[in-house]
């Protein structure tokens, strides 16, 4: 098939993303005028290609804590209601005509604070950004929010809290993210206790910049239905010479258990979790039958899309349009959505979509 053609059937084709940070993914030229707006001088340029530009670069640093350093300028300008909505407007918007048709977008209310608003008043801003970027894509897409409790502060209750708080009206789960070093999920079980209390989702950020080993407290100490990236899984597979794997019991768990992982190879090549496309643990992975599915992580700060990841995944396996259904079918089955909605979306628009690219 000529890149044209792939191209166009990778556009087409229906997308759905369970990893994706809002303050990772905001437009350029939206962070230059809200940053003249609000006076913040911190960016550095002001011009809308080269700050792309800055941000993916900045970030591709093999570090997680220096990835994380360039969240300082898009937080910065996600402090007022008008700002929060924008963005998370806008994200809907750019995630459907990337032909995303459903999607999982976190973001940590604690650090939209400055300026004044409650963690309500951050949480109803982007629910309200979210419901009018349905509405401009047509319904094309349906989005649902996560709420972040970062791993270096000590707000994670109060995050779970408001999480369960704001549970109808479109958050749909729970996740921490941050530097893994030193900071494991089990500081925060207090929040995750709650939220198995009282019945509600999450997944945590874990085996990305730690081994195995936070894989293993995410799932077995706190509860993860889910696991951010998770790629160190491999730490506890080996891979024999005839190309038979042997699993270790944590890696089977994963696997038997169908836990899925959500997996960024853009982001794990510029924080040093993975070397390159082609060695990325993803194909293992998806040959071994884990759950796998494929994200964006940071769409703006990992300069992709997912479009291109799905493009990576062609070029460096060959993967064809069967291999993206089994991706798309896969993160809608381990949405935090309703069974009777995961189903419609499966049988409705994500099988219908891959079979009319045929
Ligand atoms: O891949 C990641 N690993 C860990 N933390 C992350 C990653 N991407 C973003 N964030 C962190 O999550 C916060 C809320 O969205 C961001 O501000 C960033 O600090
Ligand atoms: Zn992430």
């Amino acid at each position: 098939m000529s890149d044209n053609l792939v191209a166009d059937w990778i556009r087409r084709a229906p997308k759905a993303v369970l990893h994706d940070h809002l303050d990772g993914g905001l437009r350029p030229a939206t962070i230059i005028e809200l940053a003249r707006e609000r006076g913040y001088r911190g960016l550095p340029t002001e011009d809308p290609a080269e700050l792309a530009v800055w941000f993916r670069d900045a970030a591709n640093s093999g570090s997680l804590e220096r990835y994380l350093e360039t969240f300082a300028h898009t937080c910065a300008v996600m402090q007022t209601r008008d700002a929060l909505f924008r963005v998370a407007a806008e994200c809907a918007e750019d995630l459907a005509e990337d032909g995303v048709v459903y999607a999982e977008v976190r973001y940590a209310p604690e650090q939209h604070l400055e300026a004044g608003l409650t963690l309500d008043e951050v949480v109803e801003a982007v629910n309200a950004g979210f419901r009018e970027g349905e509405r401009r894509a047509g319904g094309r897409i349906t989005v649902r929010a996560l709420l972040t409790g970062m791993r270096h502060t000590d707000r994670s209750k109060e995050i779970a809290e408001l999480t369960v708080e704001h549970r109808d009206a479109g958050v749909a789960g729970f996740d921490i993210a941050g530097g893994e070093i030193g900071n494991p999920p089990a500081r925060h079980l207090a929040a995750f206790q709650y939220l198995k209390q009282h019945n509600c989702h999450f997944t945590i950020h874990a085996g990305e910049a730690v081994g195995a080993e936070s894989i293993h407290e995410a799932v077995q100490v706190c509860g993860a239905e889910r696991i951010g990236h998770g790629v160190r899984i491999t730490d506890d597979i080996v891979v024999h010479e005839d190309g038979t794997a042997r699993l270790g019991h944590l890696a089977s768990y994963i696997r038997d258990n169908r836990i899925a992982l959500e997996v960024c190879p853009t982001s794990n090549l510029q924080t040093g979790a993975a070397k390159d496309y082609d060695s990325h643990p993803i194909d293992l992975l998806r040959r071994l039958h884990f759950r796998v599915t494929l994200n964006t992580d940071n769409r703006l700060v990992s300069g992709t899309t997912m479009s291109q990841e799905f493009q990576h995944m062609v070029d460096a396996f060959g993967y064809g349009p069967e291999v993206f259904e089994e991706f798309t079918v896969a993160a809608v089955e381990a949405a935090f959505l309703p069974l009777p909605e995961r189903r419609r979306l499966i049988d409705e628009v994500v099988r219908p979509g891959y079979r009319s690219l045929a």
